[in-house]
């Protein structure tokens, strides 16, 4: 369903030099399957989820989402298919408006839910993230971190996208916080089908959500696979390393 081929995305900086951000990207995702990105700080992983969302374009390559040209999406088309939740998401969030007000204009453009069945299904995924309806009458600024992840979570979720791109989307949340939305997600992903993935530093989030796995280094994939395979039987040097902080893991 997603298939990215030959992705390169070169960044021109200041004083004539550039930065190879991804370097030659291929893999395909599956519809229905929840895949990780994993990799340190620095290494990528943000440019390919935006280069696979369509919002920078690659500097070669291409990415396909059902066959067709991320790229030849409209903007109303690519937010009914792909909702992405962003490692800071109250700036996700236009400032100037309460976030009931936001999830509104939301609804408008991806015309997915009936109107009329909005405030029914508002407030049902707000109790799902555990988060209290008074704060639908708060701005983006009046809220904690995590509170604003949460509301972006349950805005992506709202729209029913066909693909949930997470860039460390639960990374300001406790750890039982974490646990409980991870099960509001894979719960939504199992029943409607979406193909989510998920972008994290941390292998153990990983581990328990992804069924496959993408290590990136340098702009590169070094290993992917089953998240099983690449976590118990890692081939090259740089995963070994990665698995071996994550003590918990026999290899
Ligand atoms: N707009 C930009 N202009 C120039 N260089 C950029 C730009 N965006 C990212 N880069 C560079 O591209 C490389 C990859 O950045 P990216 O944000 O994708 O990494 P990351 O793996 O998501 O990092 P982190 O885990 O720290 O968020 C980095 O060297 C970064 O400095």
């Amino acid at each position: 369903m997603i298939e990215l081929k030959h992705v390169t995305k070169i960044f021109k900086q200041g004083l004539g030099q550039t930065q190879i951000a991804l370097d030659n990207v291929s893999f395909d995702i599956p519809q229905g399957t929840i895949m990780g990105i994993a990799g340190n700080s620095g290494c990528g992983k943000s440019t390919l989820a935006r280069v696979m969302m369509g919002l920078i374009p690659p500097t070669s390559g291409s990415v396909l989402l059902d066959g067709k040209a991320v790229s030849s999406y409209s903007r109303k088309e690519r937010s009914q298919s792909i909702q992405m939740i962003f490692q800071h998401p109250a700036q996700s969030f236009d400032p100037k408006m309460m976030f009931e007000h936001s999830l509104m204009e939301a609804l408008k453009v991806s015309q997915r839910i009936d109107r009329d069945k909005f405030n029914a299904a508002i407030r049902e995924m707000l109790s799902q993230v555990d988060l209290s309806e008074t704060l639908l009458h708060r701005y983006p600024h009046e809220v904690s971190g995590g509170e604003a992840q949460r509301m972006a979570i349950a805005r992506a979720l709202l729209l029913k996208p066909k693909i949930m791109v997470m860039d460390e989307g639960t990374s300001m949340l406790d750890v039982s916080v974490q646990a409980k939305l991870f099960d509001v997600l894979t719960t939504a992903q199992k029943r409607t089908g979406m193909t989510m993935i998920l972008i994290s530093h941390d292998l153990e989030v990983i581990s328990k959500t992804c069924q496959t796995l993408a290590v990136i280094y340098c702009g590169s994939v070094v290993e992917q696979g089953t998240t099983e395979q690449l976590l118990t039987r890692p081939k090259t040097a740089y995963v070994k390393k990665l698995v071996e902080e994550f003590a918990f893991f026999d290899i």
